[in-house]
């Protein structure tokens, strides 16, 4: 991809959401008074990290006539409580923000999230638009609408599917981004690709070290091809109804193991952990290959992503399990692959099959 060209992924449409465009490229912030349309107000909500990049943008929506604020957030999971939410809804408040005004999110996943999350929830729903930061936030948080925040029970209890106006993935945004914040997203890249696009684990083989940089040769079409996978999946199951659970493809283990770490673990880190963990558990459940299951080991290993967890653990993380979003009733529920590209669900596993898997990812 040239630094003029940007690729146009279409979202969505369904379940009465607007349709909208995920935009990968460069300088792209020439797309935001489109996408912003008629309001008067925007508020910009960044991350400590990003404090220049988000005065450089309240000050462009300025100059151009809206009345923009800037909200600075923590960095990283400590901006997605409800203390954070309920400091920018008084921010909104004070600035009379009504309901054709719009937020804008810049940062990483945690910024969107609580971003979308206080859009979602300022006087029922207003318009909000992501600009994701980090790898991890382009291929998959920015996009498909799930906004949200952390209770002190777990990650992610409280939120709503609020999809944005629009994503605007700003390519040369990467080049700040500290290496293990890179690595951290191509485990949601590794997920997309063990789920539903193998063409992605090839090229990541083909050379992990380049994978671990923007400028490896192939970072556009990495970030691509998985924000195509997130896109039909959720064009297609926008409220979790049913398919859109295998985006959890090693998910229900790594929430547990985020909040077991009090969020001082990248996301991304815990799925890579937690994808060891599904595959073992297909492995063992007698669904999974075994050439498959070792696969997951290879590639998350050989772009430096974890594989392993503490082993004295598992009674906390099992515990944390059973408020995983897929749980019913008492039943827990997983995502694992039938076979490469064939995501299913396996429920209520024997807990000595859950424990042996664990025994793999055990440290
Ligand atoms: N809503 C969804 O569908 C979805 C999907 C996947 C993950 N998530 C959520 O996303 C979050 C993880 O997101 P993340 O991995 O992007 O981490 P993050 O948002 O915590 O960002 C990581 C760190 O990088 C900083 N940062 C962001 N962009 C930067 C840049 N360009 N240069 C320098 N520093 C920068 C941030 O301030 C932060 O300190 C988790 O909370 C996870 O639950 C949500
Ligand atoms: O978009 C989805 O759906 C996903 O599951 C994508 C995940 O990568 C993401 O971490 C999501 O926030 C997890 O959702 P949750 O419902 O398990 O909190
Ligand atoms: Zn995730």
């Amino acid at each position: 991809m040239t630094d003029q060209s940007v690729t146009r992924i279409q979202v969505g449409g369904t379940e009465g959401s607007d349709p909208y465009e995920v935009l990968v490229g460069r300088q792209l912030l020439g797309e935001l008074p489109a996408l912003i349309g008629r309001a008067q107000r925007v508020a910009v909500l960044h991350p400590e990290a990003l404090a220049e990049t988000g005065e450089a943008i309240r000050e462009d929506l300025a100059s151009q006539g809206y009345e923009a604020i800037a909200i600075q957030l923590p960095n990283a999971e400590e901006s997605k409580t409800v203390e954070v939410a309920a400091y920018c809804w008084k921010a909104l408040g004070q600035t009379g923000f009504t309901r054709s005004d719009v937020v804008i999110g810049v940062g990483g996943g945690a910024t969107t999230d609580l971003a979308g999350f206080v859009a979602a929830t300022w006087l029922r729903g207003v318009r909000w638009i992501a600009l994701p930061t980090t790898v991890l936030g382009m291929v998959d948080a920015a996009v498909g609408g799930k906004t949200g925040i952390n209770t002190a029970e777990g990650k992610n209890l409280v939120g709503a599917f609020h999809p944005p106006a629009g994503v605007l993935c700003d390519l040369a945004a990467l080049d700040s981004l500290p290496v293990n914040d890179y690595v951290s997203g191509l485990a949601e890249i590794i997920k997309a690709g063990f789920i539903a696009d193998p063409a992605i684990l090839e090229l990541i083989e083909a050379d992990p070290e380049g994978a671990r940089s923007p400028a490896g040769q192939h970072a556009a079409e990495l970030i691509e091809r998985s924000i195509r996978v997130k896109a039909e999946v959720v064009s297609n199951d926008l409220k979790e109804s049913g398919l859109r659970e295998i985006l959890n493809y090693g998910h229900t283990l790594a929430h547990a193991i985020e909040k077991n770490e009090r969020y001082k673990w990248r996301h991304g880190a815990a799925v890579s952990v937690g994808m060891v963990f599904a595959a073992e558990l297909g492995r063992l459940a007698g669904r999974l290959d075994d050439a498959t299951a070792d696969r997951h080991r290879a590639v998350l290993e050989s772009v430096g992503l974890p594989l392993t967890y503490r082993g004295d653990q598992w009674p906390k993380l099992l515990e944390t399990m059973k408020v995983d979003k897929k749980s019913r009733g008492n039943l827990l529920r997983f995502i694992v692959l039938d076979g490469l590209a064939k995501p299913t669900v396996l429920e209520g596993p024997d807990p000595a099959v859950l424990l042996a898997a664990y025994g793999e990812v055990s440290a």
